[in-house]
């Protein structure tokens, strides 16, 4: 098993709501420990401000930290690499490391950065969790206040100001492995279906597309991927080279709370036979989660006439199982637990599972 430590990128255009939906995880991180990285520019430190000010139990003040110049992509050897550092050389490195890019870098030139050999054998890249304004998007304007990222363009000479902010969204997507629908409040349920089953169809395939309102998704849903996603960097092309600044507006047009978010997702427990043969049930998984949409399947196994126990972990259809322990004094049993959006068919699974 690999001992790094996981890196989640979370990127998307400005308001989008990737703070929100970082401070949903940091409030909800059950005890793991998890370090932020913000890429700022202009406007410094404002979403530094707001989760430094966040009162989280747990969130140390030294665990936000702050890139300040701007551009990853031109900042890389004299930023993005020592901060990395400073955080993994701590005598109490973070479980879990989140970056947060401004409103208009794109990912790519980021995720290539942990392919350096000063943090490629301590660091990986967990997953790349793209943020989209569901309602901007699906009424094609793809941002919130197209204006404000406008501006926010326009202040650097360096970005590229030509490029519609339709391919900017398309290099945000190619480049995810789970596209967040966020805003899905302001949706209808079937503009919001429609819209996650086109950004399923534009995305490679696996990438999990989900909604969410107030970015509240469960920590295990947005963190533990295991993706490597700097390892596959081919896949996901960039259209565009570009610089990126931030800028932030202030639009407040939003003050719902809601404070038991997560309804929206559900998990459950199935429990079942021993199983004989491990590649083959793998492939039963990989079968159900597709058949499903479930989002996240992980738990353990007995497999006939082993001593040891097979655990599992699956995200997406991409399913992980290794032998970790003997069962000793624990029944031998086999026992799954299944996360996904509400409305999973709960029934349907059990007997998938149990086959
Ligand atoms: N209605 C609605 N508003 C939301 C939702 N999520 C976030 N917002 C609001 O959208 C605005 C932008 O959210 P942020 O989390 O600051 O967005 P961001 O992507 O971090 O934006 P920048 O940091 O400025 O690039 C805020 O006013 C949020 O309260 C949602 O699900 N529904």
């Amino acid at each position: 098993m690999n001992s790094k430590i996981p890196a989640t990128v979370v990127t998307g255009f400005l308001g989008a709501g990737k703070t929100t939906l970082i401070r949903h995880m940091l409030e909800n991180a059950g005890g793991k420990r998890i370090a932020l990285i913000i890429n700022e520019f202009g406007d410094l430190g404002v979403d530094g401000g707001i989760l430094k000010g966040c009162g989280i139990e747990g969130c140390a003040e030294d665990d936000v930290m702050e890139l300040s110049n701007g551009c990853i992509c031109c900042t890389v050897a004299d930023d993005f690499i020592p901060t990395m550092q400073k955080l993994l050389d701590r005598p109490n490195a973070p479980d879990h490391i989140v970056i947060e890019t401004s409103g208009l870098a794109l990912p790519q030139p980021l995720v290539r950065a942990f392919n350096w050999p000063e943090i490629s054998t301590r660091v990986t890249v967990d997953g790349v969790v793209t943020v989209v304004d569901g309602k901007a998007v699906s009424e094609g304007r793809f941002a919130h206040d197209v204006a404000a990222v406008d501006a926010q363009r326009a202040q650097d000479d360096n970005l590229d100001h030509e490029t519609p902010l339709s391919e900017l969204f398309a290099d945000q997507v190619a480049c995810a492995d789970m596209i967040v629908v966020n805003k899905a409040d302001l949706l209808g349920e079937d503009d919001a279906a429609a819209l996650v089953s086109k950004l399923k169809s534009d995305s490679r395939d696996g990438v999990q597309v989900v909604t969410s309102v107030m970015g509240a998704l469960p920590v295990d849903v947005l963190l533990g991927q295991g993706i490597g996603a700097e390892g596959d960097m081919d896949a996901r092309h960039e259209v565009h080279h570009h610089h990126d600044d931030d800028h932030h507006d202030d639009h407040d047009d939003d003050h719902h709370h809601h404070d038991h978010d997560h309804d929206a997702f559900e998990s459950f427990v199935v429990s079942r036979d021993e199983i004989t043969d491990p590649a083959a049930f793998a492939e039963q998984l990989a079968k159900v989660i597709r058949d499903h949409d479930i989002l996240r399947l992980k738990g353990f196994a007995a497999v006939t006439g082993k001593p040891m126990r097979l655990t599992l972990q699956a995200v997406g259809p991409r399913v992980d199982s290794y032998f970790d322990r003997p069962f000793g004094a624990d029944p031998r049993e086999t026992r799954l637990v299944v996360i996904g959006q509400s409305g999973l068919n709960r029934d349907a699974i059990e007997q998938a599972l149990s086959a």
